[in-house]
């Protein structure tokens, strides 16, 4: 092969041909370097015949520059990228982009200088910022930026310390190994089902075939340590495994629970790891010494050399849509990936996205059960508190009923829970004067008030500003009114009824790192903690045995708006935040508040019925030809021009494709009509599963000239409707 095609890994340019240089070796999947202009551009060189495009004239062909020194991409990895490009209508070289995603990996040097404090050292001088910067860097090691970022001084002081010899270089080999798991490290001693589960696993992992099976447990059941046994099974056969996780608030009490089973951490990938980090776990998953991956969705796009087994924690959960860029979900690619890949999938979930029980009662993934919780505990007792019978005092949110619960809990020494969706104190303000609101500036949102950190926050765009002194409208001052409440008012509620109570929020404000999550594990798990407040955060994964009471402070909230599967993230969130009561020896009940203890899905909650539920969701989306009976898309453009977003999402309206089977809704003003500054519009699409809905959406785009200030996202399959 003298002549290749390339996948750039941008997507302005198609693909590009290009000859070898002299004594050059390729192969499909080598990742190069290649001329470009005065420039050069990263490649993948690509299977003969794959990519579309006129052939370039020999004579005209440039050489490539140079071959990088990683393993080729795989086959089954690039049927993969061409997959997820075709099926979410995304260019390929964005997808390849997720594959090739640390520079770092691809060139540069293997070592690196990082620095530390030389113990016992002091500068000649000693400043305030010298003094908070050596108080604070004990035991940490880094580059000066992230030394600087620790210690909240300027990396001009680090240096200051560097040349006085109060912090030392140190030069620091990027691709040391990491340490080798040991499947038998700690078996545990499984209960019968776990047993009969773990076992069906082991076997799909020794027969290395694609098959993908729906791991169906109540919380507490013990998914985690039964889905270990096929992960310790890839392991003695020499082959990967990658977990994903849904959050990296998660990932701390998974890690604690690997190590304890295999004896050594496994390698982590998410947004928040140095680019030193992020090498060195590529270049060792790449090269196949990474043995087990727990990662964030975009774990699913690393070349891993061997990969064994993929395993979807809390797959029901949405943060593996990816609501940007590539607007993919990692449940569904995963799926993909195995089948490629040739090797079994476990989606794990006590509370299954509807789509995959689907696929489970109909025999398309293989469905396993784990019926009741580990060691003999119960499923918690459920009580509804209709709130329209019970209403709670003016500024008050916690009826009687709760408030004795959480009396009843803290004479007791146990902890509670109270979960409420909403970050922050109040997720409006306004002037009690002249009936001024605080809106974002950029976004069709209010702004919400943090008491915590006294500022007033976007949650959309992060604008954040102090909270005023006066009403900016009418010049009042003291006048400004807090309007409902967020997880921070209910704190304070709770720490008024019960001044001794230690009262915690847990939000992704307070828990943003997995250095502040492990923080808080240890202290609720410690007993530290008698009433934890928290938003979807705490609703999953967590095991606090002491934890006894479990109150949902307004199940109605996530009913309003018109999301498409409201009752179903209802009923999901509910059931999993109601898993984490009664974990331990003691039993544990849940109170839910409601204004309509009558509808089905808060009904179903109270009930335990979970199968009902289901059953009658599935009809629903049976009549209204919804996932998975038939699909949704949706079409979102944006531009800081509201005329002239307007005026293209109406040509794009009347050039709609007129068709049986696929439903063309909108255009319309997006519910977020306003975000980041960019005004929205949006189509949402409805085909039924037979309509060839991508090449319905590709022939209808590519048709249209779009100006360069109009932002076209396509969203297959989407789970946001704002
Ligand atoms: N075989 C076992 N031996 C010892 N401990 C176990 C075993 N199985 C489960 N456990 C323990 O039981 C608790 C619950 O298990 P785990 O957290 O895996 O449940 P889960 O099914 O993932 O629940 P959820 O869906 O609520 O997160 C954990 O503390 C776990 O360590
Ligand atoms: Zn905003």
């Amino acid at each position: 092969m003298n002549r290749v095609r390339l996948l750039v890994l941008n997507a302005a340019l198609g693909p590009l041909d290009y000859k070898l240089a002299q004594g050059m070796a390729v192969e499909a999947g080598s990742v190069v370097v290649a001329p470009l202009g005065p420039r050069t551009v990263t490649g993948v060189v690509w299977d003969e015949g794959r990519l579309p495009g006129a052939e370039v004239d020999a004579s005209k062909l440039r050489a490539l520059r140079e071959v990088v020194p990683v393993p080729p991409i795989s086959a089954p990895l690039r049927r993969l990228i061409e997959w997820t490009a075709d099926y979410y209508c995304a260019p390929l070289a964005s997808v390849a982009r997720m594959v090739l995603s640390s520079g770092g990996a691809l060139g540069g040097p293997s070592t690196t200088t990082e620095y530390r404090l030389v113990e016992g050292a002091l500068p000649e001088r000693m400043t305030p910022q010298r003094e908070a910067a050596i108080d604070l860097l004990q035991g940490e090691q880094g580059i000066l930026r992230e030394l600087a970022d620790i210690s909240g001084v300027s990396t001009g002081v680090l240096r200051g310390l560097v040349n006085q010899g109060v912090i030392e270089p140190v030069t620091v080999a990027i691709d040391r190994p990491y340490s080798p798991a040991d499947p038998d490290f700690h078996q545990p001693t499984l209960s019968d089902d776990q047993m009969r589960v773990a076992g069906t696993l082991v076997k799909a992992v020794e027969k290395r075939a694609f098959e993908p099976f729906l791991l169906d447990g109540v919380t507490g059941s013990g998914k985690t340590e039964t889905y270990f046994e096929p992960v310790a099974q890839a392991l003695r056969m020499g082959r990967q495994v990658l977990v994903l996780l849904p959050e990296i608030a998660l990932t701390e009490n998974f890690l604690t629970r690997f190590e304890q089973r295999f004896g050594a951490a496994p390698v982590q990938w998410h947004s928040s790891l140095k680019s030193t980090e992020r090498r060195r776990a590529w270049r060792a998953i790449s090269e196949g010494s990474a043995q087990v991956i727990v990662g964030a969705r975009s774990a699913l796009f690393l070349p891993y050399a061997n990969l064994g087994l993929i395993v979807v924690d809390e797959a029901h959960e949405i943060s593996f849509k990816q609501d940007d860029g590539v607007r993919y979900n990692a449940r569904d690619v995963s799926v993909m990936r195995a089948r490629f890949e040739e090797i079994p999938v476990v989606l794990a979930s006590a509370t299954p996205a509807l789509e995959s029980l689907h696929m489970a009662n109909s025999g398309t993934y293989t469905k396993l059960v784990l019926p009741s919780r580990f060691g003999g505990a119960q499923l918690p007792q459920i009580k509804l508190i209709d709130l329209t019978l019970h209403k709670p005092g003016a500024g008050r949110w916690l009826a009687q009923p709760l408030v004795e619960g959480l009396e009843a809990r803290l004479g007791a020494g146990e902890q509670s829970l109270l979960f409420l969706n909403r970050r922050g104190y109040a997720p409006l303000t306004l002037c009690r004067n002249c009936g001024h609101r605080f809106q974002c500036p950029n976004c069709s949102a209010w702004l919400v008030e943090h008491r915590l950190s006294r500022r007033l926050s976007c949650h959309h765009c992060g604008l954040e500003g102090p909270v005023p002194e006066s009403c900016p409208e009418c010049g009042e001052a003291d006048c400004l009114v807090a309007c409902g409440p967020g997880v921070e008012r209910i704190a304070d509620e709770v720490a008024e009824l019960f001044p001794d109570a230690r009262v915690e929020v847990a939000t992704s404000d307070t828990l943003g790192s997995p250095e502040r999550a492990a923080q808080f594990i240890a202290k609720a798990e410690a007993r530290a903690i008698d009433v934890i407040v928290g938003t979807q955060l705490v609703t999953k994964g967590f095991h606090f045995p002491e934890l006894t009471l479990v109150g949902v402070v307004d199940a109605d909230l996530g009913l309003e708006g018109g999301d498409l599967r409201a009752a179903e993230r209802t009923y999901q969130q509910v059931a999993q935040v109601a898993g984490r009561a009664g974990r331990g020896a003691k039993p544990g009940e849940v109170l839910i508040q409601t204004r309509h203890p009558e509808a089905t899905v808060i009904a179903a909650l109270a009930d335990g019925d979970r199968d009902g539920f289901y059953e009658a969701e599935t009809e629903a989306r049976r009549e209204a030809g919804a996932p998975p009976f038939g699909r949704w898309a949706a079409i979102i453009l944006s531009s800081e021009d509201e005329r002239e977003v307007r005026d293209v999402a109406t040509r794009l309206g009347h050039a709609r494709p007129q068709l049986d089977d696929v439903m063309i809704l909108g255009p319309a003003p997006a519910p977020m009509a306003l975000l980041r500054n960019r005004y929205r519009y949006r189509f949402l699409i409805n085909a039924r599963r037979t309509a060839n809905l991508q090449g319905t959406l590709r022939d209808w785009l590519s048709a249209q000239d779009f100006p360069p200030g109009v932002r076209v996202g396509v969203d297959v399959d989407p789970y946001s409707f704002v």
